[in-house]
């Protein structure tokens, strides 16, 4: 796979949402899990819950020394990162694949891969130390349907093809949908975890979605009654 350098092009939302360029503070502990998140860390996760308590501790350990998330994060590593991404757990076909670009600190495809073991996952993410922090952690955590694949999405077209594939904070619409619909098996669909503004971005995408044979986009709030706050996904399928 390519060394390429690779020169993160997250969008508005992403470096806000990551926090990764704070310093780093004492103590990196993870927190307790409030009763409420709880709740619906035993409903996606069931009986590998210990699992995703064991990634959330490297989160907030190794994950932010490393700099893959600032320390602000810490105390809403559940809430923000970890269950808003594992919502996306219902919505993958069972025993399919899916593949995750840019994946850093593996949110979401790790987060996603303990939510559905039965379910195959390719984390694609070009960043060297990125690949090696998420290969100690899918080692230790003894996760077996995890890929790491360390390229850019737009070097492995002809290697992935996957019923789902997902991306998080990794660029606007615009720039992301030449990156994963190529990557979508033919009866496949994309489901990217967008931001407050992704009618805008759907809107300045327009383009996009009929070049790479995408059907009509749809906006779900994922997670009414099971998390704070909801998690906003555009569903795609392919055309
Ligand atoms: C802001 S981070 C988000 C990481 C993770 N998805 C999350 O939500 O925490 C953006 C990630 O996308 C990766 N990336 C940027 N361009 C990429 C590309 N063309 N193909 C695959 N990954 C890419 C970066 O290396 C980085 O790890």
């Amino acid at each position: 796979m390519s060394g390429q350098q690779d020169e993160d092009q997250h969008d508005e939302h992403g470096k806000d949402l990551l926090g990764e360029h704070e310093e780093a503070q004492e103590p990196l502990e993870a927190p307790e899990l409030t009763a409420a998140e709880r709740r619906a860390a035993e409903i996606l996760f069931g009986d590998r819950l210990p699992l995703a308590e064991r990634f959330v501790e490297h989160l907030c350990s190794t994950g932010v020394e490393h700099g893959l998330l600032g320390p602000r994060e810490i105390p809403r590593m559940w809430s923000r990162h970890v269950l808003n991404c594992a919502v996306l757990g219902p919505e993958l076909p069972a025993g399919g694949t899916v593949a995750d670009v840019g994946s850093g600190a593996g949110l979401p495809g790790i987060a996603l891969a303990l939510a559905r073991p039965d379910v195959e996952f390719q984390l694609i993410e070009p960043m060297e130390r990125r690949i090696h922090w998420m290969d100690m952690v899918v080692k230790d955590l003894g996760l077996q349907n995890v890929e790491l694949i360390r390229a850019r999405a737009e070097e492995v077209t002809d290697e992935v093809m996957a019923d789902v594939v997902t991306a998080r904070a990794v660029s606007a619409l615009k720039k992301l949908l030449p990156l994963t619909a190529p990557l979508l098996a033919d009866d496949g669909e994309l489901l990217l975890l967008k931001g407050r503004s992704v009618d805008q971005e759907i809107t300045a995408a327009r383009k996009a979605f009929s070049t790479h044979r995408l059907g009509r986009p749809q906006v779900l709030h994922l997670g009414e009654g099971l998390l704070e706050e909801t998690t906003t996904v555009m569903r795609c399928p392919r055309r």
